[in-house]
């Protein structure tokens, strides 16, 4: 296993050893859970045979207790949040560079969004505004360096995810590939816009990174698991290293903010300690320090994203996929999701974006991958939206 998850100038980390394969056994059996795309992807889905963390579909009452078992180590050597507290800066084995000079890109532009009437929907901006500011959340989420890929390439640093000539063609439309001859990388700590027209192929793209999706031909690494020939049963492994945030949230109805947040960690087995320590710590952070015991009945759709960013986060994956995350808010709410998203980037993190948000993507000048049928026709490094409708 390389080093697809470093980033350039990154120590090693200590719990790197192989996991035995006995010990890579599910501390759950919850296969209806494994169900990340589902409506995307519904007819592709494998039946997993252990839990999927990031898989919070289903209703409380058909979960099963979660035993505790002891921590899993992951497949690659990526930091334990059990290793390192909440608060150190060598949460992701990161140096510290300087700030990058567009840090604070949305704090300079949230001015505009400010203007709204809305009592709740300014009090929404605030919280995460104050979480962004402070200190607190700077020492966690720790800033990294700009020119990853550049710097990647030249460390000699693995893309966290490679696409070789991949092609998903779907059998309900065998005439039409949802991806056709896709040739892609992604280093370490890059954050990608994907654009594209409704039924480009986004979605299919990030499913076949969770291996949602199995491609029906070419190549897919992810971490430098080579996801053609992943055996099933490491499927929820790999997933342990990849937070998933989608549009319609998914937060488990009859759970609080809380509950929904440290089920992820329950999952993966997790002991109640430390659960009990970072929960608060990950939902201060995304602001919502105040609403922790509130049912997602009780939250604002805005509220409720960041309750699924908390939880996406919680393990501090090394990786974040976000299929159209602020397509059921509102600009200005949008505008506090993609900043938490700039932020955690900035702590190292992988950041992909599936969107239709022309004015977030340009006025974050990140890398930008349009599809088009299947196609890539566009990757520009610091790129706009383009002539894409929603
Ligand atoms: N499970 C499926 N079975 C059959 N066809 C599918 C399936 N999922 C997606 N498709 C088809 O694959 C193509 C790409 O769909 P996909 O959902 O990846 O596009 P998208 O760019 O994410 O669209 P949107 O922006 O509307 O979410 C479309 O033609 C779609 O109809």
């Amino acid at each position: 296993m390389g080093n697809h998850f470093r980033k350039p100038g990154d120590e090693q980390v200590a719990n790197g050893a192989p996991v035995p394969e006995a010990a890579t056994a599910s501390p759950v059996s919850v296969d209806e859970t494994g169900d990340l795309f589902s409506q995307a992807a519904a007819p592709e889905q494998a039946a997993q045979p252990v839990a999927d963390p990031f898989a919070y579909a289903p209703a409380p009452e058909q979960v099963p207790a979660v035993p505790e078992v002891p921590s899993v180590p992951s497949l690659d050597a990526v930091p334990s949040p059990d290793a390192a507290p909440a608060a150190d800066q060598s949460l992701f084995s990161i140096p510290s560079p300087a700030e990058p000079a567009h840090a604070d890109v949305f704090m300079t532009q949230a001015a505009p969004a400010l203007d709204s009437s809305d009592e709740s929907e300014q009090r929404q901006i605030d919280d995460v505004n104050e979480a962004l500011t402070s200190p607190d959340f700077t020492s966690v989420f720790a800033p990294v360096q700009e020119s990853r890929k550049q710097m990647a390439r030249e460390a000699g640093v693995e893309p966290v995810i490679l696409m070789e000539h991949l092609t998903k063609i779907y059998a309900a439309q065998p005439n039409k590939p949802a991806l056709d001859d896709v040739n892609l990388e992604i280093y370490p700590g890059e954050f990608v816009f994907l654009v594209g027209h409704s039924g480009s192929g986004k979605t299919t793209l990030l499913s076949t990174m969770i291996r949602d999706v199995k491609p029906t031909s070419g190549r897919i690494l992810v971490a430098g698991q080579d996801l053609m020939r992943i055996k099933n049963r490491k499927v929820p492994f790999l997933r342990r290293q990849i937070g998933a945030v989608f549009q319609d949230f998914r937060l488990l109805p009859n759970k609080t903010a809380y509950e929904n947040v440290a089920f992820a960690l329950e999952c993966i087995g997790k002991p109640k300690a430390v659960i009990r320590s970072q929960v608060p710590e990950v939902l201060r952070l995304v602001g919502l320090a105040d609403q922790m015991d509130s049912m997602p009945d009780q939250l604002s759709g805005g509220e409720q994203q960041r309750v699924a960013v908390a939880r996406a986060m919680v393990n501090r994956p090394p990786l974040l996929i976000c299929d159209e995350p602020t397509g059921n808010l509102d600009p200005a709410i949008s505008l506090g999701i993609m900043k938490l998203l700039e932020r955690i980037n900035r702590t190292g993190t992988t950041v992909i974006v599936a969107t239709h948000d022309r004015e977030m993507v340009d006025s974050m000048h990140r890398r930008v991958i349009a599809l088009e049928a299947g196609h890539i026709v566009r990757d520009q490094e610091r790129g706009g939206y383009g002539n894409y409708g929603a």
